[in-house]
């Protein structure tokens, strides 16, 4: 696929064929079938691209990768430049996601995620995803008054940063309302401030009495509902959009090229990304860039107690309850004190209590394809066999609670990847050790040791493990670390609170400080009222929405996009 042809088009995992442009696939967010979308093709990378790219800024890196992608002939280049530009500039480094070294001795560095709107990885993404809805609105609704307008409804579900990156990517666009789920009570106290202190007309939350997995099964059920569907044009802001993993390509090879362009990387070393993972969406964004020819020699997999993931890599089976007891790598899992809930347990790095993860789908299909077609099959054959392969485990999943793939779909996704499970204990000691570590990294910060998210510590104790495997000098870890610790003051104050000096007051952001106070707009579901009862809300609450917009004369075409 080269940048001067016309863009590809787009294929469901679960085998439907629909020959989707890369705008129809953004602004549709689900396949027809309920599966995910992926490209026909993963491009390959350009032969010179490692002496080409090597110094890019970040604007320009996102801009070439972005281009093997989608063509001009639907986004002009100029614009597509404009967009990304955009989507950058509300970054608080000139690197947008900078890479610190933890580590000198046994090569350890941190890609930091955090430096976007809202302090999480997930800006990198939304931001350009709002941008990019904006765009394809202003072109489609061009001429158009009133009830002619294209409108978006954009439905979410989070675990706390999602939605809040979707938010501020989103808030006060024109022709767009976003309404976004989370589990009442279980995002942190800064997550749920971030989205409910958004006062912008098009911004919706709801609180829902479950789990982030009854958030996102919502989600999914409101996009296979023909009702909705007729009379609204609904958006996805998740993952399962495949806008999102794209734009999160950018930072696996923005981040190997700092690391090679430092002193301390000699050549011919390998690299390693450890991703602390929920929804496989951050990690897949890996497996593309690997795929496309980044030269990673595995993917590290760092999940919570909600190990669903680390499991299938020890077994090969996708089980939504683990057995009670059942030997896990790092522990036994058990109930322990805290609280279950539908199979998910609460644990200290809440964005990743995710029972089901649903990017998976994604990998399922790659690995299906490889395994199971065999050279004479033609593509269309092989993509079909695939499609079959994930349409199958992804409906024992829904009526078994899981399925298991046999040695050889395990064993190839065992090529690319590995698999750590981190305790809430393991995570602690890990924020301890870290901020006693005498990095490079921590003398940057205005505290006395460098400061990790829970999140973060995941990918970074997964990383010790790692290390085990794949010692220095010859291997280069690159921990994601996909937050800001201001964002989960309980578990970094529970981990540093002893700590001489250590106060949370100077973690805290001036963005963030005072927050928690300021007033909210926020709607309540019932998980009992199913998302029959989300899908009451949403209707209610655009009809509203746009009638007061009508009233205001903000429907008339001549007003500019904020
Ligand atoms: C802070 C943080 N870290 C890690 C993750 C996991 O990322 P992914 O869901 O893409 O696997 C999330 C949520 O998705 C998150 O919010
Ligand atoms: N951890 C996420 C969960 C949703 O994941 P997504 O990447 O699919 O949007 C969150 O913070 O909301």
């Amino acid at each position: 696929m080269s940048s001067h042809t016309v863009s590809q088009r787009y294929l469901s995992t679960r085998g439907g064929s629909y020959d989707l442009s890369f705008e129809d696939v953004v602004l549709k967010g689900l396949a027809s079938d309920g599966g995910l979308f992926i490209p026909e093709e993963i491009p390959s990378l350009p032969e010179d691209w490692a002496s080409k790219w090597q110094h890019l800024s970040f604007s320009d890196l996102a801009y070439e990768i972005f281009s093997l992608f989608i063509s001009p002939s639907e986004i002009p280049s100029e614009d597509l430049r404009n967009i990304i530009l955009r989507s950058y500039s509300t970054f608080r480094t000139k690197e947008v996601t900078p890479t610190v070294t933890l580590d000198t001795e046994r090569n350890i560095h941190l890609l930091e995620l955090f430096h976007g709107p809202t302090f999480a990885f997930k800006d990198v993404a939304l931001q350009f995803l709002g941008n990019l809805f904006e765009y394809f609105l202003v072109r489609r609704n061009q001429g158009k008054v009133g009830r002619d307008r294209e409108h978006l409804t954009v439905i979410g579900a989070t675990s706390g940063d999602t939605g809040s990156a979707a938010i501020y990517g989103l808030r006060g666009k024109k022709d767009v309302s976003v309404f976004i789920m989370h589990p009442d009570g279980k995002v942190s106290p800064v997550q749920e401030a971030q989205m409910t202190t958004v006062m912008d007309a098009n911004v919706h939350n709801i609180a829902v009495d479950g789990t982030f997995d009854d958030c996102q099964d919502f989600v999914k059920a409101l996009f296979a509902d023909p009702e909705i569907n007729k009379t609204h044009r609904l958006a996805a802001v998740n993952s399962i959009n495949w806008a999102r993993i794209l734009a999160q390509i950018t930072y696996y090879f923005y981040s190997y090229f700092t690391l090679i362009n430092s002193s301390s990387f000699v050549s011919g070393a390998t690299v390693r990304f450890v991703v602390p993972t929920g929804n496989f969406g951050d990690i897949l964004a890996g497996y593309f860039a690997k795929r496309m020819g980044l030269p990673s020699e595995k993917l590290v997999i760092a999940t919570n107690e909600n190990d669903i993931l680390h499991r299938f890599w020890k077994t090969g089976k996708y089980e939504k309850k683990p057995v009670h007891g059942q030997e896990a790598e790092g522990g036994f899992v058990e109930d322990g004190a805290k609280a279950h809930v539908d199979g998910v347990k609460e644990t200290l790095s809440p964005a990743m209590d995710i029972l089901v993860s649903s990017n998976f789908e994604r990998l399922l299909w790659y690995l299906a394809y490889r395994v199971y077609s065999s050279d004479s099959d033609s593509v269309q054959q092989r993509r079909a066999t695939a499609g079959e392969h994930v349409r199958n485990w992804l409906n024992e999943l829904k009526s078994e609670g899981g399925f298991h793939v046999d040695e050889s779909i395990l064993a190839a996704a065992s090529e690319d990847f590995e698999s750590e499970r981190v305790s809430d204990e393991e995570t602690l000691r890990t924020i301890k050790e870290v901020y006693s570590w005498p990095s490079p990294a921590a003398k940057k910060t205005s505290t006395n040791g460098y400061i990790l998210d829970p999140h973060s510590a995941i990918g970074i104790a997964a990383t010790l493990r790692s290390i085990e495997r794949s010692p220095p000098p010859t291997t280069h870890h690159i921990a994601l670390a996909t937050a800001h610790p201001a964002k989960f003051s309980r578990a970094v104050d529970m981990a540093l609170n002893a700590e001489k000096g250590f106060s949370f007051d100077k973690v805290l952001p001036e963005e963030l400080a005072g927050l928690e106070d300021k007033p909210r707009r926020l709607n309540k579901c019932k998980k009992a009222d199913g998302w029959e009862g989300v899908r009451r809300m949403v209707i209610g609450e655009v009809e509203a929405e746009l009638a007061a917009a009508e009233r205001a004369g903000r429907r008339n075409g001549s007003q500019s996009h904020s």
